[in-house]
Order: structure tokens, then C-alpha cells, then sequence
């Protein structure tokens, strides 16, 4: 359905996605991850044909463009501040959009927004603006729905609605390409994740298959951490470390053994254990640096 190929976005003389490459299919949930500026909100903006960029983005095998955005009228979307009319009341801003009314009495209902939605926008809260936002962005069944940190200023009640209607939709087919730093719960929502950092596409994998790569690491704990720690930055091999006992990735455990007997470091244990989502990404982040960052 939508085809990002070999990307690059500019803002002014400088780049800030570089060759991003990656393909959304329908009912594809898509979690968006990565540091604070490491271009999500760009590369959502690029999709949508706002911005300045050079490769090709195809939406249903038409081309989008800075100047072409014929094929964005099944996208909803929702990135940065809803877009809202404050002297409107939500019922008024939905209608606005919407090419059902039915439609719109859905969602009001589904989100729980009945009590306020004749109100004039401009006294809504920050979470009552957010779900108006969602709204908008789910109305006339879009194929694709992009969301900027969906769940900011979001309730508890209203995000478990909010994840509900993500699946619901998904399940009809639609496509979803969410941003958030809340990864607990992305993680619920999302069946693929795109990692990015620093304008680069690092990762690209279904979730199951990346906790199954990614979810475990070894714990190692020696008889002389220091002279340990001195010997994993000799060689370059990455680790953390939290009270004398070290993390390491399972890719090095064979040559870790080897370093550490043959300086007379002896184990005094070395084995598996599962990392958090969130451990992950900070793991991936780190090894992306290059291997000279250590966080001890
Ligand atoms: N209008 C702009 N002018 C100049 N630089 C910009 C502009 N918008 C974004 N950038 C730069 O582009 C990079 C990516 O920003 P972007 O907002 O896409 O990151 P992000 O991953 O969404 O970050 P965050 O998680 O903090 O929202 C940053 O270095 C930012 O400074």
C-alpha cells in the first residue's frame, strides 16, 4: 500500500532522513521509535508530502510528492497539534471532515467524547483536543493513519479506548504508522517496529521477530570488574554495567571467555537472561554509536 523508497528529506541545506527505505501493507500496525530528534515527526511529514525530499514514496502505486497529494485522501493523520477550530465545537470540527455523519456519531461514541462534543473547542483539555484529533484522523476509513505521539495528554481510560479502536481499524484493513516514547505502549498496540536514529532506518522488523533476535543478553559477573571493564574497551565490545554486574550481548560471548581467561579474569557467571523492550532499544541505540559508548 505504501512504498518508501531510498528517502531523503532536507530542511534547508541539511539532511535529516537519510535513504529510508521500508514498505507499509494493510492492517500493518507500525511503531515508530527513536530518540528526541531522531526525524520521526520529519519522516511522517515526508509521507504526507510536506516537505522537500528526493527518492520515491508511492501511495496505492501513485507517486506522492512535495506538490502531488492526490493519494493522501485515504490518510488520516494527526501530528503535532490536532488540527481544531477553536470557536467550533468538536461536533462542528468533525463535520467539517467528515463525508458520513454516521460516521462521526461512531466515534464520538466510541470515544467517549458525548458529554462535551457541543461545546465550543477552545475550553476542551489537552487529552479532550487529543481524542477530537483521533478522531478526525479516523474519519471516512482511511487507508493508512499516521499519528504523532498519539497518546500525549491521553487518560488511562481513553488510551485503552484509543488501542481498542487501533486494532478495530487495523483489523478492517486499515494501515497505521504510530510515533510515541511511551514504548510500554506502542509496544501493545504495534506488529512491526521501524527504529530510527539520527535520520536512519536501523531497524525494520515484524515485533515478534525482533524480541526473538533482540530479547536476550547475557549476565556476567567476574572476580575483577575493573580490569574487566578495562578489557571490554580494549576490544571494543560493548556492555553496561550496574553493581559489578555486566550486561553483554550474546554476539560476544565466545570472545569475551577468550579475553577474559586469557588475562586470568575468571567467571564467576555468564548466563542468559530476557531484556525489557525498553532495554533493547537502549542496547540497539548504543551499538549504533559504534561501540565505544559504555554505560557504567
Ligand atoms: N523546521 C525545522 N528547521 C530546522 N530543523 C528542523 C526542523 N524540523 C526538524 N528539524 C530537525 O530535524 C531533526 C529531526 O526532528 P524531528 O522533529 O523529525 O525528530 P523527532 O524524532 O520527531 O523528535 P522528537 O521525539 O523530539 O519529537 C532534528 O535535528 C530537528 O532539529
Amino acid at each position: 500500500m505504501l512504498v518508501v523508497q531510498n528517502v531523503n528529506t532536507y530542511i534547508g541545506q541539511k539532511r535529516i532522513i537519510t535513504d529510508a527505505s521500508f514498505k507499509i501493507n494493510p492492517g500493518n500496525i507500525i511503531g515508530l521509535i527513536g530518540p528526541n530528534g531522531a526525524g520521526k515527526t520529519t519522516l511522517m511529514k515526508t509521507i504526507l508530502g510536506l516537505t522537500k525530499f528526493n527518492g520515491q514514496i508511492l501511495l496505492n502505486q501513485t507517486t506522492v510528492t512535495e506538490n502531488q497529494h492526490a493519494a493522501l485522501d485515504k490518510v488520516g493523520t494527526l501530528i503535532e497539534h490536532p488540527a481544531i477550530y477553536p470557536f467550533l465545537t468538536g461536533q462542528q470540527n468533525l463535520e467539517l471532515y467528515a463525508h458520513d455523519p454516521d460516521d462521526c456519531q461512531s466515534l464520538i461514541s466510541k470515544l467517549n467524547m458525548n458529554t462535551y462534543i457541543h461545546d465550543k473547542a477552545k475550553g476542551y483539555s489537552l487529552g479532550m483536543k487529543q481524542k477530537l484529533g483521533i478522531a478526525i484522523a479516523l474519519l471516512n476509513k482511511p487507508q493508512l493513519v499516521i499519528l504523532d505521539e498519539p497518546m500525549n495528554g491521553l487518560d488511562v481510560e481513553a488510551t485503552i479506548i484509543v488501542r481498542r479502536l487501533i486494532h478495530q481499524y487495523a483489523a478492517k484493513g486499515t494501515a497505521f504508522l504510530i510515533s510515541s516514547h511511551i514504548l510500554s505502549e506502542l509496544q501493545k498496540v504495534m506488529n512491526q517496529v521501524i527504529l530510527i536514529n539520527h535520520g536512519h532506518i536501523i531497524i525494520n522488523q515484524p515485533i515478534a521477530e525482533f524480541e526473538q533476535l533482540h530479547h536476550q543478553v547475557y549476565k556476567l559477573h567476574t572476580n575483577n570488574s575493573q580490569l574487566t571493564v578495562d578489557l571490554l574497551k580494549n576490544h571494543h565490545i560493548h556492555y553496561t554495567l550496574d553493581g559489578g554486574i555486566f550486561q553483554v550481548n550474546p554476539k560476544n560471548i565466545f570472545e569475551i571467555q577468550d579475553i577474559l581467561s586469557s588475562q586470568h579474569v575468571y567467571l564467576k557467571e555468564l548466563t542468559p537472561i530476557s531484556s525489557s523492550f525498553e532495554q533493547i532499544v537502549v542496547q540497539l541505540l548504543n551499538q549504533q554509536r559504534g561501540g565505544d559508548h559504555y554505560d557504567d
